[in-house]
């Protein structure tokens, strides 16, 4: 999405449908709506905008002429959210293993109880 949105002008026109990208760019000046409602759809998903046109089905078909890839969905649409993403995940990994050491008082507290009450009623 980010390489898509740096193509947003009239000489250099993609939009995003369906998570497919489409180089619309030699359509623009064909285009029955006019080439400023393409490229109010672009640097951003265009599914929406695309579909509440109500463009016909042999729209639909054109469109598929100007495909040029699949949007790459496994990085996230903001950069600054996979390093927000990281820092919690590294965070969340201090937080565990600075606890881990100290599972072993619970535990142990637990076993001694268990031990005792038992003596206890043998003893009664
Ligand atoms: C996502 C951005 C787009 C928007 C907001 C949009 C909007 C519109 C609008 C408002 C019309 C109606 C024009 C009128 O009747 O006066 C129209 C018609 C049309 N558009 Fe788009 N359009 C977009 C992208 C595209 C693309 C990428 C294609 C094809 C490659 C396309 C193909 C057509 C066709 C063929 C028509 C004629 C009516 C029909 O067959 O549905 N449009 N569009």
């Amino acid at each position: 999405m980010q390489e898509v949105s740096q193509h947003n002008t009239k000489e250099d026109c993609w939009i995003v449908v369906d998570g497919k990208v489409y180089d619309v760019t030699s359509y623009l000046d064909e285009h029955p709506g006019g080439d400023d409602v393409v490229l109010a759809a672009t640097a951003k998903d265009g599914t929406d905008d695309f579909e509440d046109a109500g463009h016909s089905k042999s729209a639909k078909e054109l469109l598929q002429d100007f495909c040029i890839g699949e949007l790459d969905t496994s990085s996230p649409i903001i950069p600054e959210l996979e390093i927000f993403e990281k820092e919690t995940r590294n965070y969340s990994q201090k937080v565990l293993e600075l606890t881990k050491p100290y599972w072993a008082v619970p535990v142990a507290i637990v076993g001694i109880s268990v031990v005792v009450g038992f003596l206890y009623l043998r003893k009664k």
